[in-house]
Formats: structure tokens, C-alpha cells, sequence
């Protein structure tokens, strides 16, 4: 890019808005009350959670939650059997002894209240990680099971992220439920107190701090809003972080002068995000500013009547201190019960997110029936098959007949986007036709349990990936471990990598994860080959590869091809090639477009038919 370009700034990253069922915001539609209604709900929902965790740290838990209310009330009620010989007539050391028993008491309480805290925190403690593992868990199995297609919806990711947030609350969600409830046990205690003393302190008290409450919910609404409105853009900032930053797009990202471009996306995915954030900023304040006010003016009631009762005799002096201990104390809890309940009911929208999540992976987990596919695998049918993906116009795969048998080779060609990647896709049930059928052995896919069916399949996609592991791993990664390396030096020799890996430093267990925790990189064809030798080594009755060889050298793909060739009799075997001449190893080579098959036979046939196949592979051999 030269200088003058670099100032004009690209173009910035799109705003995403999706229009479909994702695009809801629950609390778009659910009233105040109904959101604080929901309170006992979310403290049972993650008692629940907790229980299945750890059922006597949660024993634990609410033994405390009982003790610090007890040790409250007998506190109170202590201190106000203290107060009357305290403040009564006679010699200091006189009223000192008469008010011993009930200080001891007081002692006592005290030392309960703060020993049931510690307890209660080391109980929390005990069940927070592994309750924040078991979600993640779920999480991360929710997305690997869910069928591939759901994935490809739009939205799908931003959920994800959602659900992300509610995994990451669960660290302080059995906090902030132990605290509230030890706050609800704390202020009933002392409001019963508060209220044997006089019964009006308390209505004055719970007014002096209901603004505060509605206060502190509307904050975490107008939080949640803003997360809501910046769950997509953090989605695609996260990404843009990764492109830019991974050594894997080092050398494009670099050399092709991306790097400016990148770093401009997110700063302005940034900036978006942080602008949304600071227009809640006046919103939240004002929300602060007014609760406080009323709150003021109720606190201030509290404390008038409270010293019109003193001043004017109605309440004895020592009532009257006991009953500014008491006031104290309901004050600091209820306090306390505001805080965590709006901590609660904001942790109850992340957990709606995450749990909406879930329900919307389970719904979308395969459901095929449990039909098994017979093996061996002799014959695959696919009987009018068409696939359209979400969102598109028009099919991918359109009403494709075609028959399969074991022993036989085929090719299959066409020009970029005709549907070749899509149909192995389809014959191998990673997704399910729209139409038609595929039917393995005479077992419609729809019906069979899919892990039956990739039991029998092994697959080279296009875009493969590169395991952070040895290379063994990397050759025998999803199959059961072998303890014999027999047959991993097997499937690197075959294609053609057994000197290269004899060369590395620790052979088969050297570590190819360079980038993460060290080891050696490959280099691209070697890592492709690697691929290979993986689908290899499975020995499956279904063999795919989609463009197999394309980073390869000629030897690379000559033993490749071969290899295919030999072991071809036990299999069926389907290769996507866009160089026609490696189509020659096939039985039959079907040339696809736009979604049908247009053109099938031999090599031969279709050199002579001067078709789409014959065009193909003039222009390969035009230079
Ligand atoms: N995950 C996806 N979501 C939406 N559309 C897709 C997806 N994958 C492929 N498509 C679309 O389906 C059509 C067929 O794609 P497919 O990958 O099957 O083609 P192909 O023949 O394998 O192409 P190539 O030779 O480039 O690998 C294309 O129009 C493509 O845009």
C-alpha cells in the first residue's frame, strides 16, 4: 500500500444487526417486576447448580446462612439486655457486672457471626470452580454436538459469546447468592428487632432503601442492555484480535501490508464498543443521583423519628441505643440485600443467555434414530439429494443421484462453488439432505446414529487442520490409542514422509506446536501429507479427500495417488481434484456445476465428449 492510500482509512467494519430468532433481547420484552419476581428463581436454579456439585458444601452454605441470622438476633436481643444495666443508675464496676452475661452473649454472637462467614466463604470456594467447569464443559460440548448445519445461522457465534458471559458469571454467582441470602436472613433478624422496638423504623427503613434497589436494577438493566448491543461487535473484534495477532497470518498479514488495516478494525470495533458503553454512562448516573436523593430523604425520616423518640420519652435510653445498633445493622443489611440482589438479577440475565444457549444446542443435537450402519460398507446410494444453506437463494447440492460401490474410485471435478465439498458432506451425513435421501447399505442417514456412520469414514477436508501435538497424535488423533507404531510408520510411509519424519528431532514424538508450546513446524505440503496419512491410517471404508494434494510436490502426490490406487480394492474412495489429470486412478469422474452433476464416465469418455471436463482440461494445459 503506498502513503497515499495508507491515509485514507477503510472502510469501516460493518454494524451487524440480525433480524432473525437471535436478535431478541430478553429484556426487551419482560416488565421490572417480572424481572424481580424471577429473583427466587435464579437462587433455586443455582442452588440447584451447586447441589449437583458438591451437596455438603451446599449443606455447609446454608447451615451458615442460618447461623449468621440467629447469631444476629441474638445479638441484638444481647445488646439491648446490656444497654439497660449499662445506662442504669449506680458505681461503673456495678453496672459492668450486671451487664457481663449478656456482653459474653453479645462476645459470642459475634464470634458465631464472623466464624459462620468464614466458613460460608470456604464452602463457596469449594464449589465456585468446579461449578465454572462443569458449565464450561457443557458449553464446549453443547457447541460440538450441536448438528453442523445449526452452526452455519446466522447469529450462532454471538450466542455463543452470550453464553460465554453466563459461563464467566458462574465464578461469582454462588457469591453473590450466599451474600444476598446471608443479607435476607441478616435484615429479617434485625427488622424483627427494629420492629418489637417501634413499628414504624422498619416501613422508614425499607423506604430509605427501596430507591437504592430500584436503582441498582436499572443500573444492571442498562448494563446488560449495552452488553447486549456489543455482544456482536466483541465477537468480531475477538476475531480481528486473532487475525491479526496469530503467527499463523504472520507472513500475509505482514507482506500483503494488512497489518494497518487490521489494527484499524479494531480500534474502531473498540471505539464502537466503548461509545455504546459511555452513552449509558449519563443514564446509569442519573439513576445514582435520584435513588440517592429519596434514599437520603427516607434515611434522614429514620434517624428524626428516631431521636423525636428519644427526646421526647417515649423510648427508654437504653431501647433507644439498642435501637440505633439495630437500625444500624438492618440499614447495613438491607443495604447489602440491594446490592446482591441486583448483582443476582444481573448474573439471571447472563444465565438466561447461557441456559437459552444450551436449550437452543439441545434442540439442535442430531436426532436420527439409532439405526446402525452395516459394515462391511458395499454400497452408498444418494437418491435426489439437494442441500440449500441458511440464507442462501439457491442449493448447493441440487438433486444429485449417484451409486456408490466398494472396490470403486471416483472423481469428482467442476469449477469453484459447483458443490463438490458440499456433497461429501452430505454422503458422509455431516449434514443432512433437504431432500432425498442418502442411504448407506440400505440405511437412510437420517435414521442412523451418526457416530456409526463416521466410525466408517475418514475424511481429508480442504481446509485441515494443524494439531499442536506430536506427530504421532497427529497421525492417530480419533482413533482408540494404539500402543503399536507399526501401523503410524505405515500411514507416514505411504505418503512418502518416513524419512522426514525420521529426520525430526524425537520422530514420531516430536511436538508440532511451535507457535504454542514449542517444537517444530512443518512446512505446508509436509503438514498436508500429514493430513493424508491421518484419513490413511484410519483405514476407512469411505475414503475422502478434497484436493488432497494441492500444496504437494509431485512426489508427495505421485505416492499419495498411488497409495489410493492400491488400497482402493477394500473402499469406496472419492477425490476431489482440480488437476484433471490426477482424475486418470478413477473409475468414474463426475463433473459437477452449479449444484447437478452435468457430466459423467471414464477419463477417456469425458477427454473426447467436449464437455465442461474436456474444456477443464484444455485450459489446465494451456500455458
Ligand atoms: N458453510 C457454508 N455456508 C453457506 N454457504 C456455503 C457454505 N459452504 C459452501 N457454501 C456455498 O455452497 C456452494 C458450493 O460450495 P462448495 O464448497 O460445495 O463448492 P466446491 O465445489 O467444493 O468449491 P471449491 O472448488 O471452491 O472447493 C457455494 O456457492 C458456496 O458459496
Amino acid at each position: 500500500m503506498s502513503t497515499s492510500t495508507r491515509t485514507v482509512p477503510p472502510p469501516a467494519p460493518a454494524e451487524i444487526n440480525y433480524s432473525g430468532h437471535y436478535s431478541v433481547n430478553p429484556l426487551g420484552e419482560a416488565s421490572f417486576r417480572s424481572l424481580c419476581a424471577q429473583l427466587p428463581r435464579v437462587l433455586g436454579r443455582i442452588t440447584a447448580m451447586a447441589w449437583a456439585i458438591d451437596r455438603r458444601a451446599v449443606l455447609l452454605l446454608l447451615t451458615c446462612q442460618v447461623a449468621t441470622g440467629v447469631s444476629a438476633a441474638v445479638l441484638l436481643t444481647a445488646t439491648a439486655r446490656a444497654m439497660t444495666p449499662l445506662l442504669g443508675a449506680g458505681a461503673v464496676a456495678d453496672r459492668l457486672r450486671a451487664a457481663l452475661p449478656a456482653l459474653v452473649v453479645v462476645a459470642c454472637a459475634s464470634a458465631t457471626a464472623r466464624t459462620a462467614l468464614a466458613v460460608a466463604r470456604y464452602a463457596e470456594r469449594r464449589i465456585t470452580p468446579r461449578l465454572m467447569t462443569a458449565t464450561d464443559t457443557t458449553l464446549v460440548e453443547a457447541v460440538c454436538r450441536v448438528e453442523a448445519a445449526a452452526c452455519a445461522v446466522d447469529g450462532f457465534s454471538d450466542r455463543q459469546e452470550a453464553a460465554e458471559m453466563g459461563v464467566t458469571r458462574t465464578q461469582v454467582m454462588v457469591m453473590d447468592a450466599q451474600r444476598f441470602t446471608s443479607a435476607l436472613i441478616r435484615m429479617v433478624t434485625a427488622g424483627a428487632v427494629v420492629t418489637v422496638l417501634n413499628p414504624l423504623v422498619l416501613p422508614l427503613l425499607l423506604l430509605a432503601v427501596a430507591p437504592a434497589a430500584v436503582g441498582a436494577v436499572l443500573t444492571a438493566r442498562v448494563d446488560y442492555d449495552t452488553h447486549y448491543a456489543n455482544i456482536a461487535d466483541r465477537n468480531v473484534r475477538g476475531m480481528t484480535r486473532w487475525w491479526a495477532t496469530t503467527p499463523k497470518y504472520g507472513d500475509e498479514v505482514r507482506a500483503n501490508g494488512m497489518t494497518d488495516y487490521l489494527l484499524y478494525w479494531y480500534r474502531a470495533l473498540s471505539e464502537r464498543v466503548d461509545r455504546r458503553t459511555l452513552a449509558a454512562a449519563p443514564r446509569t448516573l442519573r439513576i445514582a443521583l435520584s435513588s440517592s436523593f429519596a434514599g437520603g430523604v427516607f434515611l434522614t425520616a429514620t434517624w428524626g423519628l428516631l431521636a423525636w423518640l428519644a427526646v421526647t420519652g417515649r423510648v427508654a435510653p437504653a431501647v433507644a441505643v439498642t435501637a440505633v445498633v439495630a437500625v444500624q445493622t438492618t440499614l447495613s443489611a438491607l443495604s447489602q440485600l440491594v446490592m446482591e440482589g441486583a448483582a443476582v438479577f444481573h448474573t439471571s440475565l447472563y444465565l438466561g443467555d447461557m441456559q437459552a444457549f444450551f436449550d437452543h444446542a439441545a434442540e439442535r443435537a442430531p436426532r436420527r434414530g439409532g439405526a446402525v450402519v452395516g459394515e462391511p460398507v458395499e454400497e452408498i446410494r444418494l437418491e435426489e439429494v439437494s442441500y440449500r444453506y441458511p440464507g442462501k437463494d439457491r442449493a448447493a447440492v441440487d438433486g444429485i443421484s449417484l451409486a456408490l460401490r466398494r472396490g470403486e474410485i471416483l472423481a469428482v471435478v467442476g469449477v469453484n462453488g459447483s458443490g463438490k465439498s458440499t456433497l461429501t458432506r452430505l454422503i458422509t451425513g455431516i449434514y443432512l439432505a433437504d431432500k432425498g435421501r442418502v442411504v448407506w447399505n440400505g440405511t437412510d442417514l437420517a435414521d442412523a446414529d451418526p457416530a456409526t456412520v463416521w466410525d466408517n469414514t475418514g475424511l481429508v477436508p480442504q481446509i485441515f487442520a494443524q494439531w499442536p501435538l506430536r506427530v504421532r497424535e497427529n497421525v492417530t488423533l480419533g482413533q482408540p490409542r494404539s500402543h503399536d507404531d507399526g501401523p503410524v510408520w505405515d500411514a507416514v510411509e505411504a505418503v512418502g514422509m518416513r524419512e522426514s519424519v525420521e529426520e525430526l528431532p524425537a520422530g514420531l514424538d516430536t511436538l508440532l506446536a511451535r507457535e504454542i508450546f514449542g517444537g517444530t513446524e512443518l512446512s505446508g505440503g509436509q503438514w498436508q501429507r500429514l493430513a493424508c496419512s491421518r484419513a490413511l491410517y484410519r483405514r476407512p471404508p469411505l475414503l475422502i479427500l478434497d484436493e488432497p494434494t494441492s500444496q504437494m510436490d509431485p512426489h508427495g502426490e505421485h505416492a499419495i495417488f498411488e497409495h489410493i490406487k492400491a488400497i482402493s480394492a477394500d473402499r469406496i474412495t472419492i477425490v476431489i481434484t482440480h488437476r484433471l489429470e490426477n482424475t486418470r486412478i478413477a473409475d468414474r469422474i463426475v463433473v459437477m456445476d452449479r449444484g447437478r452433476i452435468t457430466e459423467q464416465g471414464t477419463y477417456d469418455d469425458l477427454v473426447h465428449a467436449g464437455g465442461t471436463f474436456a474444456d477443464l482440461l484444455r485450459l489446465s494445459q494451456d500455458r
